[in-house]
Formats: C-alpha cells, structure tokens, sequence
C-alpha cells in the first residue's frame, strides 16, 4: 500500500502558537473528514508541526466534529452561496465552534480567522470570513431561537442516526446523545501482572496526579494526559483503555492453559487485557496487517506474549491448525456508534446503508468461528454499537441458526460519561 501522503511542515506566516494557526490546521482537518477521510487519515497528514501546536489544533477539530449540524445549520442560513473552497468552508466551521466556547474573546477570533483565511486560496476570502463571522455575532441570538428546531443542529448527530436511537431506546436515547457529544475520559487499565491497582493508584497520587477506581483494573484520571506522563507507562504498567472495554476479559474470564482466539484483535487492547488476567496460549488475527504491528508493539510494552497472525478470521482454512479453541473472542467491526465522542468524524462518515453490510460481515465471522470453538468453550461476541441490529439483533439470529449455542450473559453498556458504549454477549458451545 502506498505511505499516506504527508505534508511538508506547514510553510506559514503564521506563529505556529496563534490561533490562527490552529484554526488553520483544524480548517485542513476537517476538510479532510467532510470530503470522506477518517480522522485517523487526516492527522497522518499533518507535517512537522510542534506537539503544542498539534494539540491546539486537535482540540478545536474534535470540538467542531463533536458539534455536527450547528456549524452547518450557522453556515446555511449565513452563506448565500456555497463556498467553492472546501477549506474556507472548514475554517468557518472551526471559527464558529470557537466563538461558541469563547464567546468573551470573540473579537480576538475573528481576527485570527481572518488571519488564517489569509493563508486559504491565496487569501481571496478574507472578506467574507470577515463578514460572515461578525454578521454571526450580529444574529447570534436569533440563530440559536432558529436551531431550537432543527434536530441535527440540537442534537448533533445525523438524523438517521438520531431516528435509530428514539426507536431503540424510547426513555435512554437522549442521555446516549449527550454522552455521545461529550468529552471522553481518561481511563487506564492496569497490568495486574506487573502491580496491583491500590499501588499504582499511590504512584499517580505520588506524581501529582488525581484518578479514582472504577472496579476492576479501571482507573479514570481527572483530566486527560499524554501518556509518556504516566508512571511507568514504558515499562508496562499501564495501558489506556475505556472501563467499558474491560469488560470483555472480565466476561470471558479466561483459565491458565487455556487455548484462546482473539479474531479481530487490533490494536490489541482486549488482547492484552486476556494476556494479563491469565497464563494463555493466545492467538491473535487481525485482517488489518499495519494494525496487527500495532498488537505486537503493545504485547511488547507490556511483556506478554501472542502469536500474532495478519488474516481474515473468515478465511480459517489459511490460518488454523484444526485445533479446537476453549475460547474465542470475536470484536467485530462495528458502526462504532457506542465510541461517537472518541471518533466523531463517523457522524460525517458513517452511511445509514452502512449498518447492513456490518451486520453482514458480523454474521459471517461467528458463523466461520463457531466451529472453531470446542464443545463446552465459550464466545464472547463485542461491538462497540449502539444500534440493535449489530447487538442483541445479530445473536438472537445467531442462537437460532446454531441449535448448539447458548446465551449465558448479555450486556448491553449505553454510553454513559464514565464509559462508552459496548455490547457483549457470552455464547457456550453445547457439551
Ligand atoms: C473493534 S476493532 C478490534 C479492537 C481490538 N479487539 C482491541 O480491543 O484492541 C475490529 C477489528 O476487526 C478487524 N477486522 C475486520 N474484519 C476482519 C476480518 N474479516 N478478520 C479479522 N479481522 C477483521 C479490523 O481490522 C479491526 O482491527
């Protein structure tokens, strides 16, 4: 596959530690995300710029992204025509969710806005950046009475999205919403091989960092941080990953000398997670062969150890040595519509049509699992969904189709501030 495309370090007049020059950045970014990229695509993009410089911008782009439908709604009513430079477009999206959360510096945002516009399509729209910001500050108020009935706007998702949500949970959908459009936290697992959670709870205490216990292995910190400032994050200690996440090695609580399948293991983050709870013999697939380094990269932070394996876990005849399985985990890929806060460019991205070919593949990969599992072992089936379809849907056509598969636990977390939104359930394999 080609190497992504990078930009050179960005050539501008801009002080790299400007506004402007975030906004800039975030401009690119989320033209990038609109006209169909992940986030992920888009940030391996950027060129040289600093840490501090990099952050500035991820900050207003994630914000911006996470307010799906008000800049579009500010920019509907505001522009009379549309704009034929997708970057200008993003840059007033970038503007606006700014002077949303800094009302009191507007002034300074404009006229960084305008600076950064200077840098767009030879700065031929300086003028109208100009004009359509203020002439926001100008209707504001009348613009916000106007969204008021507009759902996208208020609730910032799509609206397929949003009508998918109100069916399935009639009483819980808005609380999905707002965890969905809020910030995500923190939260870290830590390695019970290397120290117990009370201990490495004192050492963040002992850094001058504030975090508490969310049962488990979990622990959330008070704010988010890079991770090379975590203590002993080098040397294993401690990995990232959302509470909601641990609960599949919690669920499928493996046994020492167990023969054990991850089937779509990258990152690796559930992986470890099993490695860490129990002396397994754990083989990891992942049909995506630059994440499964990633996989091999974690296992080695940590000091576990996995036979790691680029496939796809519906192709078993190129993988697997006839051996029965005593487990298997099966993280299916999802719409992600449970983990919105962390990638919220998949409300630009993601298709209502999208959600079938998904439950396509997930029937697909238990199907091909099943037989691989012995009789009396155990599949833990995981997404990261939402939507009924992808979840409780998906296995009760499952157990219908497999006489021999029974239902000993299903899970449904709906996002919530402390965790995101997962769905699990735990299938036994007739003795
Ligand atoms: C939800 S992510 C897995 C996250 C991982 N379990 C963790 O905890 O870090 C889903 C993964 O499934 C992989 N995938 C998608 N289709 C696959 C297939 N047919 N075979 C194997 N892996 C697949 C994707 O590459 C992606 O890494």
């Amino acid at each position: 596959m080609a190497a992504e495309r990078r930009n050179p370090p960005a050539v501008s007049a801009l002080a790299s530690d400007s506004l402007a020059f975030s906004l800039l950045l975030a401009a690119r970014l989320i033209a990038a995300v609109r006209s169909g990229k992940s986030l992920t695509q888009a940030l391996g993009t950027l060129g040289g710029e600093s840490p501090a410089a990099r952050a500035a911008a991820q900050d207003v782009t994630y914000g911006s992204l996470r307010r799906y439908g008000c800049g579009e709604f500010v920019l509907g009513r505001l522009l009379t025509r549309a704009l034929p430079h997708p970057e200008v477009e993003a840059l007033l999206l970038a503007a606006l969710y700014r002077l949303h959360t800094r009302p009191d510096s507007a002034y300074m945002i404009v006229d960084q806005a305008v600076a950064a516009a200077g840098e767009l399509a030879g700065g031929a729209f300086k003028g109208l950046v100009n004009g359509l910001l203020r002439n926001y500050q100008r209707q504001r108020h009348v613009l916000q009475v106007a969204m008021a009935d507009d759902d996208e706007a208020t609730q910032q998702h799509p609206r397929w999205w949003l009508a998918r949500l109100r069916r399935a949970y009639p009483d819980r959908w808005p609380g999905i919403v707002a965890a969905g459009n809020g910030q995500p936290p923190m939260t870290l697992r830590v390695n019970q091989r290397r120290i117990e959670v009370a201990d490495y709870l004192a050492r963040l205490q002992a850094a001058g960092l504030c975090a508490r216990s969310l049962g488990g292995q979990a622990l959330v910190l008070d704010r988010p941080m890079p991770v090379d400032a975590l203590p002993g994050f080098a040397d294993g200690l401690v990995s990232v990953q959302d509470a909601g996440a641990q609960r599949a090695a919690e669920l499928l609580a493996p046994v020492a000398g167990q023969r054990v399948l991850d089937a779509c293991a990258a990152p690796g983050g559930k992986a470890a997670h099993l490695l860490e709870a129990a002396d397994v013999d754990l083989l990891a697939v992942d049909i995506d062969a630059v994440r499964t380094r990633r996989v091999e990269d974690n296992l080695r932070r940590l000091g576990l150890t996995a036979k790691v394996t680029p496939a796809d876990c519906c192709a078993t005849e190129q993988w697997w040595d006839g051996q029965f399985f005593d487990a298997i985990l099966a993280d299916v890929p999802c719409s992600a519509s449970g983990v919105v806060r962390r990638h919220p460019d998949i409300k630009y991205l993601r298709r209502e049509s999208d959600i079938r070919g998904f439950v396509r593949i997930q029937a697909e990969i238990l199907d091909r699992l099943w037989p691989l599992l012995k009789a009396g072992g155990k599949l833990l089936y995981a997404t990261c969904s939402v939507f009924p379809e992808e979840n409780r849907a998906q296995i009760d056509a499952f157990v219908f189709r497999q006489p021999d598969a029974r239902r000993l636990i299903e899970e449904e977390l709906v996002p919530q501030p402390e965790h995101d939104g997962f769905f699990y359930a735990l299938l036994q394999k007739a003795a």
